[in-house]
């Protein structure tokens, strides 16, 4: 009989999962749901797994890969897979497999919070009932942007970006998008219109950025892309927060450049309490929470388990990122 292949988790997840993976694998576990796994536990772990479970506040670069000998498949929970040295995982015939479709409208759904959220001004509006700073209905009183008939402008047309598009025919929005490639069944089935990176920027009453972090993407949204915008448009990143340069986006809503701004993300996470972004009220920061539904979360981590199981038996996974491994040898 051969030996079970072994797993390491690198957070503490559901009973039904870590069971399901112990159908097929040995499995370890950094026993915190919290705190992330440091990094000397990682590389000690990853160095005797066949297969990593692992979060998108991982690094998984280089220095891990070369001394994972046995690492078959890293199934990452969430989409977005910057946190991996995807070409070297590749080039040591390490699948990388990631969750994508089911958080799709999920973060669709978190999007046009945040959209309303900033144009709104809900979260200074709640702020302002809970502390007791509610004084009287007056014409003025928090009062915010409108979203309907407004112009949406999608950056990064995926599967969240046409998501977000759906939703916002709702609420009788024009879509702009841009994207590496048009899309002329979305164009036809969403409505929505292509445009330059500059038009659609110069366009738009909300921008939102839903690219995957790469080096095309990195710092997209800099001094000069901000200073293209309507001084009322509203900046929405559900994306990564290093598409943006943080510090030109504080300087832009300082300088009113642009009216405020719907960050899920941020180039450093957690953000750091006292950062310039959270002390503006024309900021609505959220904890990267585009995909946290229970719902979601469960079925993304069903489906890690489902690819970790298919690669370590030689099947092919649902979802692979570098699927040339796949037609390599060790399957
Ligand atoms: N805040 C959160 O919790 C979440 C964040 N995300 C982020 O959203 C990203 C998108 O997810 P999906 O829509 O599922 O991915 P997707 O791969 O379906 O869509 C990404 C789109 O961005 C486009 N794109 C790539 N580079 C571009 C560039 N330089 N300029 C313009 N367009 C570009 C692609 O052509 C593609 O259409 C993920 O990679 C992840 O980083 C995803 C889920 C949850
Ligand atoms: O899936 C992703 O890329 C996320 O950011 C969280 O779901």
């Amino acid at each position: 009989m051969t030996a079970k292949p072994y797993i390491y988790v690198t957070r503490q997840l559901p009973a039904e999962i870590i069971e399901k993976l112990r159908r097929f694998a040995e499995v370890g576990v950094w026993p915190s749901e919290e705190r992330p796994v440091p990094r000397d536990v990682l590389l000690r772990e990853a160095a005797k797994a066949d297969g990593l479970f692992a979060m998108l506040s991982d690094r998984i670069d280089e220095e891990l890969l070369s001394a994972a000998k046995r690492l078959k498949v890293v199934a990452n929970l969430g989409v977005g897979y910057d946190n991996i040295d995807v070409g070297k995982a590749t080039e040591l015939g390490v699948a990388v497999c990631n969750t994508p479709d089911i958080l799709t409208d999920t973060t669709a759904d978190l999007t046009m919070a945040l959209i309303l959220m900033a144009g709104r001004r809900l979260g200074e509006a709640l702020e302002c009932v809970k502390n007791g700073r509610w004084k009287s209905w007056s014409p003025f009183f928090m009062a915010g942007t409108d979203i309907h008939h407004k112009t949406l402008g999608i950056v990064g047309m995926g599967k969240i970006g046409e998501a977000v598009a759906e939703r916002a025919r709702g609420f009788s929005m024009k879509v702009l998008y841009h994207n590496r490639h048009r899309k002329p069944e979305a164009e036809k089935r969403l409505g929505a219109v292509y445009r330059s990176f500059d038009d659609l920027l110069r366009e738009s009453d909300y921008v939102v950025c839903l690219t995957p972090l790469t080096d095309e993407t990195r710092g997209m949204f800099d001094r000069e892309a901000f200073k293209k915008m309507k001084p009322s448009a509203f900046f929405i990143n559900v994306a990564r927060g290093a598409v943006a340069v943080e510090e030109d986006l504080i300087e832009a809503l300082e300088k009113g450049e642009i009216a405020g701004a719907g960050l899920d993300v941020f180039a450093e996470e957690p953000v750091r309490p006292d950062h310039p972004l959270l002390k503006m009220k024309q900021v609505v920061p959220l904890p990267h929470i585009g995909s946290a539904s229970t719902e979601t979360r469960w079925a993304m981590m069903e489906r890690c388990a489902e690819n970790l199981e298919a690669v370590l038996s030689g099947r092919p996974p649902v979802n692979v990122v570098n699927p040339s491994v796949l037609q390599r040898s060790h399957l």
